[in-house]
């Protein structure tokens, strides 16, 4: 038995099948219903028949009752079908930008039919994956609103996970390639799934996204130095990674393109980080470090208010030591103040 929605652009349907799942997270008949809901909401002519008719009385517990709620949707939506075809109207709402709202009822829904196991996904993790519509998805909002990415941007999530980072970007944001790299093989394998259901759903609703890939392997396999070299926007999460994994994280960036930026959960550099003779071969001679004030939201698991890190790359900042240094106007420049390195 199953349940079908059309798509509101005249795509493939969506199907459900019964008895419909209800776990922990997830609850596939409320999916249902929002579903419908998001499928009408860029056509205004259903917004009465939608709340008056089509979800008027639904029992979520009877498969006759979804049955006849399908039917009333699907009716409604080959109807203003029709009436569209061909017309200015259809192409007005056709591959338009997702709104924030249904980009992240998109990623959830993805998330829920591709993830089938989600204990099989180690829960340690920062921000699991299995809540990202509550917590990460309004964090990777702001972060859009600081790094405000454009068309000429290649972004690169360095450990991906299942992905939904990189589809976030590539459904808010106009990057011309949208990258995650991701080394185990569970959250890889997911990734890939997670892949087919978003591109499903996108076309479904007839939301545009730009070019994204899921790659497997470690981001510092050689292989994936072009990665670095031809990423303009970078997010790593690196808060729980060790010394040694931020070191090799520095070498990469002093390979990164002039104005790269670079968001991350700890400061690659002391914010105070001032050249001198001493620290020369710091990562901290090539970048503009900033803190990113947190959100009321962005509280961690500590309870505090957690901070975020803005690196851009920029080597004047060297040129413009030595350039002083030569003409002898250092050391009125740089009193015997207290010397900061990065390592
Ligand atoms: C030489 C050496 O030491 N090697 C060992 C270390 C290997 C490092 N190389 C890695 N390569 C590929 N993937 C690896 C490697 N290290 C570990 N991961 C994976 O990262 C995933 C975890 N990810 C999160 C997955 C979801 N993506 C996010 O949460 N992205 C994200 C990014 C930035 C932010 C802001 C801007 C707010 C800072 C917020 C979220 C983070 C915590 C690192 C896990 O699935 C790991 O398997």
């Amino acid at each position: 038995m199953e349940l079908r929605l059309n798509s509101p652009v005249g795509n493939l349907p969506a199907v459900y099948y019964w008895p419909l799942c209800k776990k922990k997270g997830y609850d596939e008949a409320k999916e249902i219903i929002e579903t419908i809901v998001w499928g009408c909401s860029d056509i205004p002519d259903l917004s009465v028949p939608l709340k008056k008719n089509i979800l008027h009385d639904v029992d979520v517990t009877s498969y006759e009752s979804m049955k006849a709620l399908t039917k009333r949707y699907n009716k409604a939506i080959n109807n203003v079908l029709l009436l569209e075809k061909g017309t200015q109207k259809f192409c007005d709402r056709l591959n338009r930008v997702a709104s924030k709202e249904l980009l992240r009822h998109i990623i959830q829904q993805t998330y829920s039919a591709a993830v089938t196991d989600a204990e099989e996904l180690n829960k340690y993790q920062a921000f699991s994956p299995d809540v990202y519509g509550e917590t990460s998805f309004d964090l990777i909002t702001q972060m859009l609103d600081v790094i405000k990415p454009g068309k000429d941007d290649v972004f690169v999530d360095l450990g991906s996970g299942v992905g939904q980072v990189v589809l976030q970007l590539a459904g808010a944001s106009p990057c011309k390639r949208c990258v995650g790299i991701e080394r185990a093989d569970v959250p890889a394998k997911y990734a890939k799934a997670m892949e087919s259901k978003f591109k499903f759903w996108m076309q479904w609703y007839g939301k545009r996204y730009g070019y994204f890939e899921l790659i497997k392997g470690d981001f510092f396999h050689d292989a994936f130095r072009d990665k670095f070299t031809e990423a303009t926007v970078i997010f790593v999460n690196n808060f729980a990674f060790g010394p040694a994994v931020d070191h090799k994280l520095k070498e990469r960036f002093a390979e990164l393109k002039q104005g790269t930026k670079i968001v991350s959960s700890k400061s690659f550099c002391p914010l105070n980080f001032r050249i001198s003779d001493r620290n020369l071969s710091d990562i901290g001679t090539i970048m503009i470090v900033s803190e990113i004030a947190p959100v009321k939201s962005s509280v961690s698991w500590t309870g505090k208010p957690v901070s975020y890190y803005l690196h851009v790359i920029d080597r004047t900042k060297l040129e413009k030591y030595f350039q002083a240094k030569k003409n002898g106007s250092l050391h009125s420049l740089f009193a015997e103040d207290a010397e900061t390195s990065c390592d």
